[in-house]
C-alpha cells in the first residue's frame, strides 16, 4: 500500500480506504477463484495496483468519461483506475465468467458505484460507445484494436482532455506488434515513473483512429 501513497498522494481518505482493502478482499476472494498468480498477491500493490495506476499518472480522463477494460481478469487496470476517477465510469469486461463474479464482488465490497461488468468476449459487444478502451495482458495490439475500434467514439458525449482511443499496457520489445497492427500509437514508456524494478522494459500504447 505505501508503494502507491508513494507516488500518488492526493487521494481522499475514502480513496485510501479503498486501496487498503484491496489486498484482504483479492487474498480472500483468490482463495476460491484464482485471479491472482499466487506469487502476486504478496506484489498486488506494485505489480497490479500500481501498474494499472500508470494510466491515472499519464491520462488525466474527464469525469463523466465512459472507459471499457477489455480482458480485465481479475479487474486489472478497471478497478484501482475506478478507485483513482470515482467520477468516471468504468465497465469491466471479460470472456471468462467467475472472473467477473470476484470483479463484481470486489467492486460491490469497495462500494465503487462507477463500476459494471459483462461476461462477454469483446468482439461481440454491439451498440456500445466508449471515450476509451483500457487493457493489459490480453492479446496482440492488431487483435485489441480490431476488436475495440467499433467501440470507440467517434463523437464523444463531452469534450474529452484526450482524443477517444485505446490505452494498454504493455512490456518489452514491441516493435514487431506494433508493425504487426497497422497502428501508430503514441509510446509512453513508464519506466521513468517509478523506481521498482518491475517497471523496466513497461509502456503504455495509445492509439487512436
Ligand atoms: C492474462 S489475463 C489479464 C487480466 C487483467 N487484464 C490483468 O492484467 O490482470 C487476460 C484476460 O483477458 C480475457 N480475454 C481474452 N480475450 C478476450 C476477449 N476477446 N474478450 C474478453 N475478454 C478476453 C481472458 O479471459 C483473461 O481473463
Amino acid at each position: 500500500m505505501e508503494i502507491v501513497t508513494k507516488y500518488f498522494t492526493e487521494f481522499t481518505d475514502k480513496q485510501l480506504q479503498q486501496l487498503q482493502q484491496l489486498q484482504a478482499l483479492y487474498t480472500d476472494w483468490n482463495e476460491k477463484i484464482n485471479v491472482i498468480s499466487r506469487k502476486d498477491i504478496d506484489s498486488l500493490y506494485e505489480k497490479h495496483v500500481l501498474h494499472s495506476l500508470s494510466i491515472a499518472a499519464i491520462f488525466d480522463f474527464n469525469d463523466g468519461a465512459k472507459i471499457l477494460d477489455l480482458g480485465t481478469g481479475g479487474g486489472f487496470p478497471g478497478i484501482p483506475l475506478a478507485i483513482f476517477f470515482p467520477e468516471v465510469h468504468f465497465h469491466l469486461v471479460d470472456s471468462i465468467a467467475k472472473k467477473l463474479k470476484v470483479v463484481q464482488a470486489i467492486a460491490g465490497e469497495l462500494g465503487l458505484t462507477n463500476v459494471t461488468t459483462q461476461h462477454a468476449r469483446v468482439e461481440d459487444i454491439k451498440n456500445r460507445k466508449f471515450d476509451y478502451v483500457v487493457s493489459r495482458a490480453v492479446a496482440p495490439l492488431k487483435d485489441l484494436w480490431q476488436w475495440c475500434r467499433p467501440l470507440i467514439a467517434t463523437q464523444p458525449s463531452q469534450p474529452l482532455n484526450h482524443a477517444p482511443g485505446l490505452i494498454c499496457l504493455k512490456g518489452g520489445d514491441l516493435n514487431l506488434e506494433i508493425q504487426e497492427s497497422g497502428t501508430k500509437p503514441k509510446i509512453v514508456d513508464i519506466t521513468g515513473l517509478y523506481s521498482e524494478d518491475y517497471f523496466k522494459e513497461k509502456f503504455i500504447i495509445y492509439v487512436t483512429r
